[in-house]
This record gives C-alpha cells, structure tokens and sequence, in this order.
C-alpha cells in the first residue's frame, strides 16, 4: 500500500490549516489527490476524522472550498479529509463523456466490469487505502472514524458505515441517494461498473443494506424540499420506509425550500459536525 504523499498547496484556516495532496493509489492505479482541514488542537493532540464524500462533478476542492465546514471542525475538535470522486486520467474510453458517470462520478463502487475494474475502485480507495494513508501521515484517532456525504457521496458514505459498522461510528448525509438501484443515475452507474446482474447492486444500495444492518446511533440525513433531484433521484422516502421496517433509527430532516446546492449544505453543516463530533468524542 502507497504511503508517499506529495504535498500541494496549505492555506491558514480558522487557527488551523487546510492542505491539499496527491499520491499513488495502488487501488485505483493512478494519482489521486484529497485534502485535508487539520483544526489547532492536532497540533497538540491526536483527534477524530470526519471523510467527506463529495458528490458529482466534484473534486477534492469543493467540499472545503463550500461547504464552510472548516469553523465547525475547529469548535469540535475533528479532522476533516475529503477525497476526490473518482480517478481521473485513466485514458479509458468515454471516461470523459458524462457529468453523471466515469471521471468525477466513480460513485464509491469497485467495479467489476471492463473497461472500468482496472481504476474504479473507490469503494476499497475510501474505506481502506485512504484511511491507511491518513492513519500514516496525519494526528488522528483511528478507532474515531466518521463519514458524511452529499448526493452520490451521501450515498457512499451510508454504503461505507452500513458495510463497515466497526470502522465508522457517525454517519450522516445531505441529499444522498439513497435508493440507487431504482434511480436513473444509480441505474446507469450500477449497470456499468457492477453488469446487469443487479443482484450484485444490492451491497452498494443504502436501502438494501440497512435491512440486514443497523448501527449503533441514529443516521442523520438534511433533505431540501426545493431540490429538484429529490424525486427521481433521491427518494429518501425510501431509506426512511427501510429504516422503519429494520428498526434503525433515522432522523430525516425535510428542510423547507433548500435545493441540491453547497448553500444548503453550507447552512446544515454545523449541525453534522456536531452530530459526529458528539459521538465520535464518546465513551
Ligand atoms: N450538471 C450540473 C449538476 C451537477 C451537480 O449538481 N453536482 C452536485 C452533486 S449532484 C449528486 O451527486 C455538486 O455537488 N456539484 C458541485 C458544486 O460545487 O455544486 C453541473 O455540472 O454542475
């Protein structure tokens, strides 16, 4: 597993420093970049990390460029990491033709399918290789992992908690897609990256997963009532309808009048870091 990590830019941020990075992914085969927003108190203590999962179109910038989140992880006390959302550059055929699929859409699956098997490993990239490198480099607590996302990063990070109880304590999410397999981005993801069997779909679909699975604290998720995604994407009446049946406890927040946008996450983000810095600085 990679450990180089070559530093690209640090900007002063609230007493702390955000700091941008590149290095050699031995999962994905290429370069990948994250960034990471270190508050003061790492510089005397270890701490939590809070991954944040961005959605498409994104990059490694967005989330800390947007998000305001940078405050908040000072307050609390927590690390934030936000890697990028797919590999890029991998000369695949057509990796460049669609917003919603290929470069910036990798959708945290490892694909199974050619062309896309050979980079398209963001599943294992996020839940193990990055963590790897983060626990290598950086003043975090590892037994104090938390994962939040937004959008097809929402839905990564409730695949990455539902499929790894023990390794994330706090999942929260903003507008994610929570039923993929029944929705048309999921659907043209799913059925590249995994193959028509969509037998294989139900371990990357948060509402399949959460049938067999429940975690320990409740699962936060923001909704925006004027997101135009929310009905043939998002669906959250759907996750909800499963939490129930399971017995795992949600808090779904309809939020009047918000759309998909970084300015709805911006206005929510205090109250997601607090949730995971509550339970991640615990017991
Ligand atoms: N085609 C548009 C819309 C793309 C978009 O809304 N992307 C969202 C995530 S959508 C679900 O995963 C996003 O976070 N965009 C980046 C941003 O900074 O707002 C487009 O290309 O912008």
């Amino acid at each position: 597993m990679s450990q180089l990590l070559t530093p690209l830019n640090t900007y002063a941020c609230f007493n702390g420093t955000v700091s941008f990075y590149s290095h050699p992914s031995t999962t994905c085969k290429g370069e990948m970049k994250f960034t990471v927003y270190l508050p003061p108190r790492s510089q005397s203590e270890p701490l939590p990390v809070l991954y944040f999962l961005s959605g498409l179109t994104c990059t490694e910038e967005n989330f800390m460029v947007k998000a305001g989140a940078q405050q908040f992880a000072a307050k609390n006390g927590v690390i934030l990491v936000a890697p990028d959302t797919s590999p890029r550059g991998a000369n695949i055929p057509g990796e460049e033709d669609d917003w919603d699929f290929g470069t910036g859409a990798g959708f945290y699956v490892d694909a199974t399918q050619e062309p896309w098997r050979s980079h398209y490993q963001m599943y294992s990239y996020v839940t193990q290789e990055l963590p790897a490198i983060i626990a290598a480099h950086f003043p975090v607590k590892i037994d104090r992992q938390g994962i939040f996302g937004h959008s097809m990063g929402g839905h990564g990070a409730l695949v990455c908690a539902l499929r790894n109880p023990e390794q994330y304590r706090s999942v929260s999410a903003f507008a994610p897609i929570v039923a993929p397999m029944r929705v048309p981005w999921g659907q043209k993801a799913f059925t590249n990256y995994l193959g028509a069997d969509e037998e294989t779909w139900r371990s990357y679909d948060a509402s399949e997963l959460v049938l067999t699975t429940q975690l320990k604290h409740s699962i936060l998720i923001d909704q925006g009532t004027a997101d135009t995604f929310l009905e043939k994407q998002l669906m959250p009446q759907v996750f909800e309808q499963a939490c129930a049946k399971a017995g795992q406890p949600l808090t779904l927040r309809m939020q009047d009048g918000y759309d998909h946008s970084y300015y709805f996450i911006s206005t929510f983000i205090e109250d997601h870091i607090r949730y995971h810095a509550e339970i991640l600085w615990s017991e």
